[in-house]
């Protein structure tokens, strides 16, 4: 190689630079090329001002090449100071005192550090003519064309656009989904209703329906709601651990004067029997008329009995044995009622919903009674009174027996019934007939079986719409449980 040129092939993808030199000699003859390294000075720790030093050395170096490629170019007829060659004089003539040893001058070559053209780009670069006085800028059409997208369309390099009527294009994949058209579309009161249809679907034992006619009110009313078969533990309540809880040792079906899961009588040994059989069927086991008069809590026989699955203590366990329909009372909002006739002391349904600790309660509470909706809060305060409690709340999941009005004198009652015999803070509440109560006939039960009947209704209860002849006006004294929607 030539010590007056050195070629730098930055782009690798050229020919060789002695393929490309005997192709065209007149080309990098112009256009040599070289290495900076290889004539600035490296930066020199001792010199404060080497980053100037480095600089005019270059500067030395490509002053030459520019002159010689602009002729007209002379330093000495530059009176306009934003020429950049009079730039780069200033710029040497300043930095010479502070040049030790500028960089040689290579005859006859030119320091421009370009990549080398590839074959294809050399071949138009020497079958270019140059125009004398063009004046290339980056508005120019002719190198810079914003139109070209348009010439290659009007030249038929893209596709015609095709309008398409959708609706008319056959669906390949089956048939047309209900979603596909406006036509189609199922109003979103029918979507609610199938939804209501599909919830009510699972819950668990004999059919639940709603009254011909209130299916489009409930399925709006209940659209934010999910029927649920057991109890939905929030956070911070937990069942006591197994070992805290007990049964029976009965071998076979259990004997009632024996049975260790029923309580005794105070002051005698005498077992408190919560269940007997209906006087006119042997087979139907519900609550006892004496133990409809009591306050005590129910104890049935669990998994840690000893007794079988068939035992007569284990009515609540063995689930709903009637069909339930959800209508709607007019002023008390939606209420609940059975196309069955029930017989006395027949257990009807279990009280469901999320089970939160008592603070989560009061704030739900509070949200509630600003929204003004009504109240699904039910203390497990059989045992306790305090902070500890946890309250079932039936507004967002539950069972059928959330919507059960309240009534002053009412059919059925809510018992709280134990399936653990250990735990006082969670167990059940199961509601029974406290009368045999005619197909279709509103099943109530008393929201506040301790309150005192009221000569006036303070101002803020909620009023009791039950229309019994013993009612007692309101449903709470106080604001904290609201009207239904
Ligand atoms: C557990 S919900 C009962 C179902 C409710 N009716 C519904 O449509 O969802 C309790 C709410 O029903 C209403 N309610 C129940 N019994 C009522 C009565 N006797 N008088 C007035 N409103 C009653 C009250 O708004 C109460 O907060």
């Amino acid at each position: 190689m030539a010590d007056s040129a050195m070629l730098i092939d930055l782009t690798q993808d050229s020919d060789s630079e002695d393929q490309v030199r005997a192709k065209s000699p007149r080309f990098f003859s112009r256009l040599a090329h070289r290495t900076l390294s290889s004539t600035i000075p490296l930066k020199r720790k001792s010199d404060t001002d080497s980053e100037t030093t480095s600089a005019s050395s270059f500067i030395t170096a490509v002053q030459q090449p520019i002159n010689n490629l602009y002729p007209n170019n002379n330093n000495n007829d530059n009176t306009n100071g934003n020429d950049t060659s009079n730039v780069l004089f200033n710029l040497k003539q300043r930095s010479q005192p502070y040049t030790p040893s500028p960089a040689p001058e290579i005859p006859g070559g030119v320091s421009v550090v370009i990549p080398s053209p590839s074959a294809q780009l050399k071949r138009e670069i020497d079958s270019a003519e140059f125009i004398p006085g063009t004046k290339l800028t980056a508005f120019s059409q002719k190198y810079y064309p914003t139109d070209a997208f348009e010439k290659r369309a009007s030249r038929g390099a893209y596709p015609a656009a095709r309008s398409v009527k959708r609706a008319k294009q056959p669906f390949i994949i089956g048939r047309p989904g209900p979603f596909l058209t406006e036509k189609g579309r199922k109003p979103v009161i029918d979507m609610l209703c199938d939804s209501l249809r599909q919830k009510l679907a699972s819950i668990d034992g004999p059919p639940v329906t709603v009254a011909p006619g209130d299916e489009k009110l409930l399925a709006q009313s209940v659209s934010d709601f999910e029927f649920i078969n057991r109890y939905k533990l929030r956070a911070g309540v937990k069942p006591i651990e197994d070992v805290f809880n007990a049964g029976c040792s009965c071998k076979g079906i259990c004997n009632p004067s024996r049975c260790t899961c029923l309580t005794q009588e105070e002051n005698s040994n005498e077992r408190i029997i919560p269940y007997s059989t209906a006087n006119d069927a042997s087979r139907f086991w519900g609550l006892s008329q004496d133990f409809m008069k009591r306050t005590s809590m129910i104890y049935e026989c669990n998994a840690l009995c000893g007794c079988p699955e068939g035992c007569w203590n284990r009515v609540i366990t063995h689930g709903r044995s009637v069909r339930l329909e959800i209508f709607h009372t007019g002023l008390r909002g939606f209420g609940l009622r059975s196309p069955d006739l029930i017989r006395a002391g027949q257990f009807i349904d279990l009280y469901l919903g999320e089970v939160i600790t008592s603070k989560h309660a009061d704030e739900r509470e509070k949200a509630a009674v600003t929204r003004n909706a009504p109240s699904y809060l039910f203390s497990l305060d059989f045992f306790n009174n305090d902070d500890n409690i946890y309250v079932v709340d039936g507004a967002t999941f539950g069972a059928p027996t959330r919507f059960m009005n309240h009534s002053c004198n009412p059919n059925c009652r809510m018992f709280a019934v134990s399936r653990t015999h250990g735990d006082q803070y969670l167990y059940d509440l199961a509601f029974f007939a406290l009368r045999d109560i005619p197909p279709n006939t509103e099943l109530t039960f008393d929201y506040n079986p301790h309150m005192e009947r009221v000569d006036r209704v303070a101002p803020g209860a909620v009023p009791c719409l039950c229309g019994e002849a013993n009612c007692r006006g309101q449903l709470w004294a106080n604001e904290k449980k609201k009207k239904a929607r």
